[in-house]
């Protein structure tokens, strides 16, 4: 006697499938920014901005020499040449960080080290290859044998900078240019944003610790330690839980005392149909908000979020890449929006598949690839290896996401597709 198929009816199976976009939008349209601090300059890099900073001076704020040489005025050696070389007398000399005692008469030149402060009357700066000086220590002449153009080697007031200008707009991530305007107006302390603390939870009967000898029909728990440093990528702190068995009752007790301590909680496992895929169950009846626990995605497609006084629970697939790529749709845009990103979704690039890719699916497919340009500049991609949503290596390999539409036919070499690139490259 057959088993009745009793699935079809069972909720589990199912499921209401919403696209990407909508998944996203449904996410981000309830994160916001979190609290704020201040913090030291020297811990800035990495955060993101909680305030616009902007000069309150112009740069430079003085006339600079960009050479080192002889500050003087252009009128006077309009007429120098080599037959007839002019001769200034040398008055001073400004080092860097020093000014001249007075403003420059006709007739003379000051002695001038690159960055220091132009004196008054003087319009141009000579190179010191140009002159050649005579005289004694007090009797210094110098000699030009061409006329120079007013203006030469000397940077304006505010040629780089206006006063007034956006240095480093309100949610921008600091990095190396944004490190040093915040220094050169003088933000010895900046207001960030928070950094979302994260707890991380691994559910499966079959994990090991790192740490344990490998077992017939266990593996150690790898996810956990992926998520953790896709939480500091994204510029949040993760807190890795201990892993728990496939218990409905253990994972509610761990995930609803976790949500009240973190901002957010990322679980990885038991999201599919299988028998001790608890949290389908845990999420379908708690006193939370269920957004949704199915995309039409590639891998991570039971990719489950839900909400509990404000903060997201992310239910993703145990499956590494699964886990992976949910963490980079969803988990990574949210701790973005959290520290006050403006646009905090994978950004998308085109760039043409250098193979077919032959797997047909009817949902978006997120491969992982990797990207170069050709000799025309023109962005390209291939695969980075193997494309199982259980596969771990090419996490490693993959420096993008490739984005494959839904597809009924092969995908041939020359076709222009979406790429989403990943972290820094290596
Ligand atoms: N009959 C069906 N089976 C499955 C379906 C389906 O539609 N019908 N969906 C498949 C898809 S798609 C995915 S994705 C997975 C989702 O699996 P779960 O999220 O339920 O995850 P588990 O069942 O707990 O584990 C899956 C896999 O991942 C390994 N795993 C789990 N946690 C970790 C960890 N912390 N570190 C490393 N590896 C981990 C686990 O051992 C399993 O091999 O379901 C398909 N099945
Ligand atoms: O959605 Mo699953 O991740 O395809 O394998
Ligand atoms: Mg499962």
């Amino acid at each position: 006697m057959t088993k009745p198929n009793t699935y079809t009816s069972d909720p589990k199976f199912n499921r209401t499938i919403i696209s990407v976009q909508e998944a996203q939008s449904m996410v981000m349209s309830r994160m916001k920014a979190g609290g704020v601090e201040y913090i030291p300059l020297e811990e800035a890099y990495g955060r993101h901005a909680a305030a616009t900073v902007r000069s309150d001076v112009p740069v430079p704020h003085f006339r600079r020499s960009i050479m080192d040489g002889y500050a003087i005025r252009a009128a006077d050696i309009t007429q120098a040449s080599l037959e007839k070389p002019v001769r200034l007398r040398v008055t001073e000399e400004v080092a860097c960080g020093t000014v001249a005692s007075r403003a420059l008469l006709p007739g003379e030149a000051v002695r001038i080290m690159t960055g220091a402060q132009v004196p008054e009357g003087a319009d141009a700066v000579v190179k010191l290859e140009e002159t050649t000086e005579y005289g004694t220590a007090d009797q210094r002449e110098l000699e030009l044998q061409q006329p120079v153009r007013e203006g030469d080697n000397i940077l304006p007031v505010g040629i780089e900078i206006a006063q007034g200008e956006l240095m480093v707009g309100s949610g921008c991530r600091i990095g190396a240019g944004e490190m040093a305007l915040l220094a050169m107006f003088g933000c010895a302390t900046v207001q960030v944003h928070r950094r979302p603390r994260v707890a991380i939870l691994s559910t499966g009967h079959e994990l090991l610790d790192v740490s344990a000898p490998l077992e017939p029909g266990k593996i150690r728990n790898s996810n956990s330690f992926m998520l953790a440093a896709q939480v500091r990528e994204a510029g949040g702190i993760p807190h890795m839980l201990p892993h728990i068995p496939d218990e409905l009752e253990r994972a509610k007790a761990v995930i609803m005392e976790a949500i009240k301590e973190f901002d957010a909680v990322v679980t990885t496992g038991g999201v599919s149909v299988g028998d001790y895929d608890v949290m389908y169950d845990l999420t379908n009846n708690w006193s939370g908000e269920l957004l949704f626990n199915k995309v039409a995605m590639r891998p991570g497609s039971p990719t489950t979020v839900g909400f509990l006084h404000g903060k997201p629970l992310f239910a993703l697939s145990g499956n590494p890449s699964a886990c992976y790529v949910g963490f980079e749709m969803f988990v990574r845009p949210a701790l973005l929006r959290m520290q006050g990103a403006h646009e905090p979704l994978p950004h998308r690039m085109t760039a043409m598949l250098l193979e077919p890719f032959a797997k047909q699916d009817r949902f978006e497919r997120f491969v992982r690839g990797n990207y170069a340009a050709d000799e025309n500049g023109k962005l390209t991609v291939r695969l980075a290896g193997i494309d199982m949503s259980n596969a771990t290596i090419t996490i490693r390999d993959a420096d993008c996401l490739i984005c494959i539409p839904p597809t009924s036919a092969v995908m041939p070499a020359g076709t222009r597709v979406n790429i989403i690139p990943l972290r820094l490259r290596r």
